[in-house]
């Protein structure tokens, strides 16, 4: 058992998914301080090499012919740094970036007013690409490719399109969800990267350079600890590291150190395993009441009192990756590791389910 948590803590409070500490997505109030936080130039982004390095020939190839570069769609879970590069191709490039997203672009009109506004080379970073609407997805395949838009003159069979010449510009695409984009549009895309969960060692390099831009002083057994919990993504170990300096401040000390980290992270709720009460409500119920399951989804979000959805999307995805649960056609089972997690005694036989990989099955599986 992590730190000393119980297991019975979950049954008397109320869980609520969005608030905790641990969720991915960012809060509008963290945009300040993520801002802050953000790396200025490619070789300050840490981590991701394959994809920084693919990255940066694209970007280095372009400049050299003088010409925009092919578009890039960069795919992956939330808070793993999709925004952070975008900004970076604006800035490798010394070229304005115009930023908008899917949800802002409702209609191909409001697209056709970015297109016909933007300048030779400039970057259009559209972040939630694959929440624009139909319409305005089709104008955009037209103008990744031909660099041109139809602006549509008039209602009804008198209706005219007339060609509008772009110029040369490079689209930047953001999703965490690459398997929603049409693939007409997923195709015009030249280069994808695809942005994964980061090393505890990576994630510890990018603690100390947000240690430092915070003007906090931490020592290297307290950032370790915090990248450590930080479930592999920078916005929550950026988070965590708040945190545990408001704990440090709080209690006189100067320096974050592990005993920091220890304190805050309890008082949080997050183990040291990066697990937070909904994580641990999961495998204690998973375990505890249905003896390690199989068990449906559905009869699993009930016993811990979230909707499916939360249990599917907020928890389940991480204790998946970290090999806590395993998908079986018959529905959610505990591994090993979930049972020692718990500090209990595996019952013979576990781990015999074949795990299947994460991507298969998304909601096959459901109860
Ligand atoms: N490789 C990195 N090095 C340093 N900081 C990073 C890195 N990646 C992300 N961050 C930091 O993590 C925070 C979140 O990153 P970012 O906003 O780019 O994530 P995102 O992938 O766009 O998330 P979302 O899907 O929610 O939009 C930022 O404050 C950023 O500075
Ligand atoms: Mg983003």
């Amino acid at each position: 058992m992590a730190d000393g948590f119980s297991s019975e803590m979950y049954e008397d409070s109320s869980l609520d998914a969005t608030a905790r500490i641990v969720n991915p997505v960012g809060d509008t109030d963290e945009r300040t301080v993520e801002m802050a936080l953000r790396p200025r130039r490619l070789s300050e982004f840490t981590g991701q090499t394959r994809v920084r390095d693919q990255l940066s020939l694209v970007l280095e190839a372009a400049r050299r012919r003088g010409t925009p570069p092919d578009h890039v769609l960069l795919s992956g879970p939330p808070g793993l740094g999709k925004t952070t590069l975008a900004m970076l191709i604006g800035t490798e490039l010394e070229r304005p970036i115009r930023i908008t997203s899917g949800p802002a672009i409702q209609h191909a009109g409001d697209l056709a007013a970015v297109l016909s506004s933007l300048t030779e080379g400039e970057v259009l970073f559209l972040d939630e690409i694959h929440r624009m609407s139909r319409s305005a997805e089709e104008m955009l395949y037209l103008a990744m490719e031909d660099f041109r838009v139809d602006v549509i003159v008039g209602k009804g069979p008198g209706a005219t399109a007339i060609p509008l010449e772009l110029p040369p510009f490079t689209v930047v695409g953001a999703t965490t969800r690459a398997g929603l984009l049409p693939a007409p549009l997923r195709d015009r895309f030249g280069f994808t990267g695809h942005l994964d969960f980061y090393a505890t060692d990576d994630l510890e390099a990018i603690l100390h350079r947000s240690a430092r831009l915070l003007e906090v002083s931490a020592d290297a057994r307290g950032i370790e600890e915090i990248a450590r919990r930080s479930r592999g993504t920078p916005r929550i170990a950026n988070r965590l590291l708040r945190r545990v300096r408001d704990w440090a401040q709080v209690h006189g000390q100067d320096v974050v150190d592990e005993e920091a980290a220890h304190a805050a992270l309890a008082l949080f709720d997050v183990d040291d395993r990066g697990l937070d009460r909904l994580d641990r409500a999961v495998l204690d119920a998973l375990c505890r009441r249905f003896g390690g399951g199989p068990v449906g989804l559905s009869t699993l979000a009930v016993a811990v009192g979230e909707e499916a959805d939360t249990v599917e999307t907020v928890a389940e995805p991480f204790l998946v990756r970290e090999g806590f649960i395993t998908r079986t056609p018959r529905g959610r089972a505990a591994s090993s590791l979930a049972w020692d997690h718990l500090g209990l005694a595996a019952p013979a036989g576990v781990d015999r389910q074949p795990a299947l990989p994460l991507d298969t099955g998304e909601g096959r599986f459901g109860s």
